[in-house]
This record gives C-alpha cells, sequence and structure tokens, in this order.
C-alpha cells in the first residue's frame, strides 16, 4: 500500500479543489492510503517537507513552480527525503513543462501509482535550491513588482502588463556574471536548469532538470526595442540563437550588479545581487509520466 501526501496551494493559479478530489479517489480505490493538507501560509510545504518524521511514499505537490520550490527547500533538510510528485497549478509552470506532466486527474493518479520515477537535478542560487532558474535584471524586477491581484486576473498576461508598465521608467543596471574563471557582461542573466522558461518556451534546449547541469543566459541590451525583440525570439523558442545573447554552461558563477539588482528564483522575488550560483550536491526523486 502506497501513502501518498497531497498538499495543496490553494492561492495557485488554476487551483481546482476538484481535480484534487478525483485524484485522491482514484489513488484510494487503487489502495493508497492518501491525505489531502491545504496550506494556509506560504512557508507550510517547506515546513512539511523538511520534517524528518514525514513517513509518507510520495510527497504530491498540488500547485505551481514556487510551492514546488518550497518543497525542495524544505527537503534540503530532511535526511530522507520522499519521493516528489506534482498536480500541476499555477501560472506559469514550467516545471510541468519540463517533465509533460498530464493534466487529467486520471492520468496523473496512473503516473503516482505506476511511480516512474527520474532524479530532480537543481541549482543553488546564494544556497537556496531553483529547479528551474534564478535570474537578475529585467525579469526579476517584473516578478518583485507583480501585483498578485493583476496575477490572479490575467494569468501570464500580468507579467507582460507589468513589463511594459516598469519598462518605460526603470533604471536597467550592468551586470557581470563570472563563469567558471570566465567574465561576461549583460543587463539580464538567467541561470537556468531546465529547457524552458515562462511555460512551454524554450530557452536551452540542452538543458533538463532529470539530468545534471546548469547554464547561463546573458542577455546584453534591455531597452524597450530589444526587450520586444527578445520577448518575440522568446515566443519563438529562439532566444537562445537571437543576436545580443551567449549561453554558457557552468559548474560555478557569480553575478554581481553596481547596484543590487532584483533576483529571482522560480517566478518569485529572491532579494536582490549578488548571487552566488552552483549545482545542487544530489537530486531527488520525482515521478515522471
Ligand atoms: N496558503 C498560502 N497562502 C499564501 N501563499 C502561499 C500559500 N501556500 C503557498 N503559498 C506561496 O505561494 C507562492 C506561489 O505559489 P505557486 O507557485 O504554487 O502558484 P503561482 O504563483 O500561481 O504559480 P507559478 O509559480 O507557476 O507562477 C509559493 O511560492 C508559496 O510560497
Amino acid at each position: 500500500m502506497k501513502n501518498v501526501l497531497i498538499i495543496a496551494n490553494p492561492t495557485s493559479g488554476g487551483y481546482d479543489p476538484r481535480r484534487i478530489e478525483l485524484i485522491e479517489d482514484y489513488l484510494a480505490q487503487a489502495g493508497c492510503k492518501v491525505e489531502i493538507r491545504l496550506t494556509t501560509h506560504a512557508g507550510e510545504i517547506e515546513q512539511i517537507a523538511s520534517d524528518p518524521r514525514l513517513a509518507v511514499d510520495v510527497l504530491v505537490i498540488a500547485g505551481g513552480d514556487g510551492s514546488v520550490n518550497e518543497a525542495l527547500t524544505g527537503f534540503q533538510v530532511n535526511a530522507a527525503p520522499p519521493d516528489l510528485a506534482v498536480i500541476p497549478a499555477g501560472t506559469a509552470n514550467v516545471l510541468a513543462h519540463e517533465l509533460g506532466l498530464p493534466k487529467r486527474p486520471l492520468a496523473i493518479a496512473r503516473s503516482i501509482l505506476a511511480h516512474r520515477t527520474k532524479p530532480l537535478h537543481f541549482g543553488l542560487a546564494n544556497g537556496h535550491p531553483f529547479v528551474l532558474m534564478a535570474s537578475a535584471g529585467m525579469d526579476a524586477d517584473v516578478v518583485h513588482a507583480l501585483p498578485l491581484a493583476l496575477k490572479r486576473k490575467f494569468g501570464k498576461l500580468a507579467y507582460v502588463l507589468t513589463a511594459i508598465k516598469i519598462g518605460l521608467t526603470r533604471r536597467s543596471s550592468e551586470m557581470t556574471v563570472e563563469v567558471d574563471g570566465k567574465s561576461l557582461t549583460g543587463k539580464l542573466i538567467v541561470a537556468t536548469n531546465g529547457r524552458f522558461y515562462g511555460g512551454p518556451f524554450v530557452v536551452c534546449p540542452d538543458a533538463s532538470v532529470t539530468t545534471s547541469g546548469l547554464h547561463v543566459l546573458v542577455l546584453q541590451k534591455d531597452d524597450p526595442i530589444s526587450a520586444l525583440r527578445f520577448g518575440i525570439a522568446l515566443l519563438l523558442g529562439r532566444v537562445h540563437k537571437a543576436r545580443g545573447v551567449t549561453v554558457t554552461a557552468f559548474e560555478k558563477a557569480k553575478i554581481l550588479a553596481k547596484a543590487p539588482t532584483a533576483v529571482q528564483i522560480d517566478g518569485d522575488p529572491y532579494g536582490a545581487t549578488p548571487v552566488a550560483l552552483e549545482a545542487g550536491a544530489h537530486g531527488y526523486t520525482i515521478v515522471v509520466p
């Protein structure tokens, strides 16, 4: 009998209790012992995931990338973390694209029952795990400035509206990223653990969250015209080939800026530069379709 704990973030975009109950029903009918817990505040998933007494076979996160990030953050201090599974919700849910996760409740329940797993690698930004990306510059400014109510109302469009709003007035700062002894300069620096960014948009075809290795994308300009050009290239899955963009594999890197510049991790605000980046020492285990 499989012991399954589903932790759901009821504030994540697209949260649907009916879907979660259906998955619970399928799993229970198949003989699993299932418990559902709804979070009441940010930080609760991390707390639960860090508890060494967490005696479950699979910890299922029903939420977006920020919720999954919390689970990994908790796992960092748990000597024997359980396998992870995801019921995708959230505004962008890049991890769901990375892993090709199904959306239908029955398919999700079946994948948890089949329990096929892969290693889930992650990076560390100032010691904090990132499953997808850690970045500094324009996109982090947008994440910091994005009003939650706007995100809930307009979903991904809220990022575009906020980018337009702040893009006209913000002052960008020149940053340097020291990559394995080399020095690169740019206006937007994205360390990525995976292939996708912002949803189903490929930024690093060579990367995957299920294999080890980090890459850094350096965008040399972020004036409104360049931002529009990079935005279109992103939608076309060609930003890594765009003029003024470099992609470099790295083991250790450090982002430095003259003035403190906003940083985001997996779509949530995370302080400011400087940021030291490196791969996590080991992977966790994630259920895949
Ligand atoms: N009950 C809660 N109340 C407020 N915040 C919460 C609660 N539970 C979790 N959170 C926080 O909400 C943040 C965002 O959640 P999540 O990533 O699941 O959804 P999202 O923001 O819609 O999705 P995405 O990250 O894909 O844009 C998480 O980083 C988590 O810390």
